[in-house]
């Protein structure tokens, strides 16, 4: 028998709901003893004590295997979970495509320092990133074909959407019809309006929803996928996009589209390992680009991000306690861990470079 296989779309206490990748037909006489056939989407799962032995983890999002179904009750238990594409947190969703990122062109006014800094967010995740404009019915051509310049400048290429028209929804959804999407965006852009669009079924359920997104007074943070009617699956996730940036100077550079072309291009900054700040000399990253500035902003940040990284490896790392041969405790130095041996090496260099910014 082929394996059982399938996605979790939710975790609750100790139960994780599977959707399956094939649906099972289950025979079922009815009261007069006829034969009818009902399908199984989904089963309820136990995690197998196998996995919880070697703390083998189940999220939102895994690709697993399923032993033991009971069709009927709608029971499995999960044996074993697929290597993970990569794992978004707070909240947790494993093996995500792609960040849905709605904004919207009005109401609220469309602001680019923080429509810049979620983009940046969004990046720093290294997953696709799709930006989408909501509310277009709200504003004249002119002022959509002016975002839509600026933001290719930006590197991106937005969709126009207006969930009142409904223009620009199947274009959209189609970019959706594969693997995993997670919808972020601020409150208002119109995010709870886009995905009942999107998934009609849903509707039934949009004050739960409602409660999940933060709406309602008793909210526990849950994530959890629906399943859209043409494929793929949308997640919707109160909690993700914390305003505060979490990413190293190194990575920044990663998290723009326009600093990314720019070092792709073949010309090499004079130093290495430049760190691609203002008065580094021939820093490819610095030209003309709308937000350079924004850039320069985000990097004394992650400078601080890193230095607060650095401050914590140090006070964790610097002693360990062991036990010695006839059972006392000892301290003793402790290594730095790879990651920041490595870093620490590079910034003392950069700031040697940099002392006289
Ligand atoms: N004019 C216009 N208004 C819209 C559109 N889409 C949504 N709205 C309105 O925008 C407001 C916010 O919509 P929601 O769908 O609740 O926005 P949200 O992003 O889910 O907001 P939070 O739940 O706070 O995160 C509502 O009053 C909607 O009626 C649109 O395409 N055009
Ligand atoms: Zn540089």
């Amino acid at each position: 028998m082929l394996a059982i296989t399938g996605t979790v779309l939710a975790v609750q206490a100790n139960y994780y709901r599977v959707m399956l990748d094939q649906a099972f037909s289950l025979e079922l006489l009815d009261e007069s003893g006829q034969k009818f056939s009902q399908l199984v989407y989904e089963l309820l799962c136990t995690r197998r004590a196998r996995l919880k032995k070697i703390g083998q983890q189940i999220c939102v999002g895994d690709r697993v295997t399923v032993e033991e179904p009971d069709w009927q009750g709608g029971r499995g238990a999960i044996s074993e979970v697929s290597p993970r594409r990569n794992l978004l947190d707070r909240p947790t969703v494993a093996n995500v495509d792609r960040i849905l990122l709605v904004f919207a062109l009005a109401e609220p006014t469309l602001d680019p320092h923080q429509l810049s800094r979620f983009l940046v967010k969004a990046e720093s995740t290294q997953v696709d990133v799709l930006l989408c404009l909501n509310k277009r019915d709200l504003v004249n051509d002119q002022v959509w074909a002016t975002w839509c310049d600026r933001l290719t400048s930006w590197g991106y290429s937005p969709i126009a959407i207006s969930t009142y028209t409904k223009e620009g929804i199947n274009e959209l959804a189609q970019h959706l019809q594969t693997g995993v999407t997670v919808v972020a965006g601020q409150s208002g852009v119109g995010k709870s309006s886009l995905i009942n669009l999107l998934i009609p079924d849903l509707q039934v359920r949009v004050g739960e929803v409602s409660q999940r997104l933060g709406h309602g007074k008793h909210t526990t943070r849950h994530v959890e996928l629906f399943a859209l009617p043409a494929g793929g699956y949308l997640a919707d996730t109160p909690g993700f996009m914390q305003p505060n940036l979490t990413v190293t100077p190194q990575e920044l550079t990663d998290c723009f589209p326009e600093a990314r072309q720019r070092l792709a291009s073949g010309n090499l900054c004079h130093f290495n390992n430049c760190w691609h700040r203002r008065d580094e000399p021939d820093c490819v990253v610095r030209g003309d680009w709308e937000r350079y500035e924004h850039y320069l902003a985000y990097l004394e940040e992650a400078i601080v991000y890193q230095q607060k990284l650095k401050n914590t490896a140090s006070a964790d790392a610097s002693v360990k306690v062991k036990d010695t041969s006839d059972g006392k405790q000892q301290q003793e130095p402790r290594l730095l861990k790879k990651r920041y041996r490595r870093e620490s090496r590079r910034s003392e260099h950069q700031n040697l470079d940099t002392d006289d910014d």
